[in-house]
């Protein structure tokens, strides 16, 4: 009997510990070994092994009720197919998949949470529909050459901090049938200017007396760190505008480095700081319908992701009107592929009183790591 079968035929208790029995003796403990890993790989799925950071994920009902929903509205595309859940983590998308329809899911994680995975999809009566892999998914063998739909929750801060959408495009390439689905499919990264003033004055004063010493060479130092922290809309001071918009159906992961441009435009009287910023996220949907979709920005409700800060070299007086425009560019770090080496450059073009000496040019480099 092949796996296909056994899953066709499985509706009582006896086939389903069956199907389990021959998931779990077939397959290796783990497809991938952790001692192969590198440093940085290890590190990374260990941080995914504790249960409270899946905690924080599922506890983001922005993120989850999303996902939730777009499977829901999608009912009918999830009828009898298969499914691949790309870093399954505590297998909740599976079981929002094998609950609203799918014929069998794989789920996918190379961390140790896929052990209590496998027990909560048992314990709520999904060991027939949802088979669970432990491994790296470049690694792992599926019990099908194909799928029909991929899942997967693989943003990280900045959206592509993780780089673990890397991941699922490995997927799309090697499994998904043609003219199959991913859910989401879309995602845009946009951008804004903000004012800061507290925390730019609250660290320079604390490293310019450091009990009674001078310790100002840190502070440039800071402005290279990315910070991921709640932006209050009404210090949002400047017109947004969209760095990038990825179709997964089509980006390649070599458009993951990637050099955009951005144009805001000052709203009003005051001091910009800083560029925030966040991520939209967008499922598919059948023509005419409106699209389960979720912003990560200052003007939506909080989501674990927050906002991304990226500190100015030198704060912008401006006047409403005044333009600040400029590229950002982003790629993955050489050493740590899950760390991204970021760097703005900016003009900023005031226009109205003592233009020319508000005027400047600059640029930063971080690491978001
Ligand atoms: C952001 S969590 C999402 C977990 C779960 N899908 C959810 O929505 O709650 C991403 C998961 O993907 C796993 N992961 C990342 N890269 C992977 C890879 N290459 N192979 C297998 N699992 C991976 C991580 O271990 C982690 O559990």
């Amino acid at each position: 009997m092949t796996l296909d079968d056994i899953i066709e035929a499985s509706t009582d208790k006896e086939t389903l510990n069956r199907l389990n029995k021959v998931t779990l003796d077939n397959t290796p403990e783990s497809a991938t070994e952790k001692r192969t890993l590198n440093r940085f790989e290890k590190e990374y799925f260990e941080s995914y092994d504790h249960y409270e950071i899946h905690q924080e994920m599922l506890q983001d009902s922005i993120r989850t009720l999303a996902y939730k929903n777009a499977i829901i509205d999608n009912k009918h595309l999830f009828k009898g197919k298969i499914v691949l859940d790309v870093g399954c983590g505590t297998g909740i998308l599976s079981m929002f998949a094998a609950k609203y329809g799918a014929k069998h899911v794989i789920g996918v994680d190379m961390s140790d949470v896929i052990d209590n995975a496998r027990e909560i999809v048992n314990l709520n009566g999904f060991g027939n529909k949802i088979t669970l892999l432990k491994g790296k998914l470049e690694d792992v063998e599926l019990p099908y050459d194909k799928v029909d739909i991929i899942i997967s929750e693989w943003m990280g801060y900045f959206l592509l901090f993780e780089s673990m959408l890397d991941t699922v495009l490995y997927a799309r390439d090697k499994y998904l049938v043609e003219g199959g689905l991913i859910f989401p499919d879309k995602c845009s990264i946009h951008v804004a200017g903000m004012e800061d003033t507290n925390y730019i004055q609250e660290k320079t004063r604390f490293w310019k007396d450091v009990y009674g010493f001078d310790y100002s060479p840190f502070i440039p130092l800071i402005m290279k760190d990315p910070i991921v922290d709640t932006v209050e809309r009404d210090v949002v001071n400047t017109t947004s505008d969209r760095l990038i918009e990825l179709d997964l159906h089509t980006v390649q992961i070599s458009d993951l480095s990637f050099i955009a441009h951005f144009k805001v435009e000052a709203k009003r009287n005051d001091r910009i700081d800083a560029i925030v910023s966040w991520f939209d996220i967008e499922f598919p949907c059948i023509k005419g319908n409106i699209p389960v979709a979720f912003s990560t920005g200052p003007n939506s409700t909080y989501t674990h992701w927050k906002q991304t800060i990226f500190y100015l070299k030198n704060t912008l007086e401006c006047e409403s009107g005044d333009s600040l425009e400029g590229t950002l560019s982003c790629s993955p770090n050489k050493r740590n592929n899950r760390f991204l080496d970021i760097k703005i450059r900016y003009n900023f073009e005031a226009k109205g009183g003592i233009a020319n000496v508000r005027s400047t040019k600059n640029e930063n480099m971080y690491l978001m790591s």
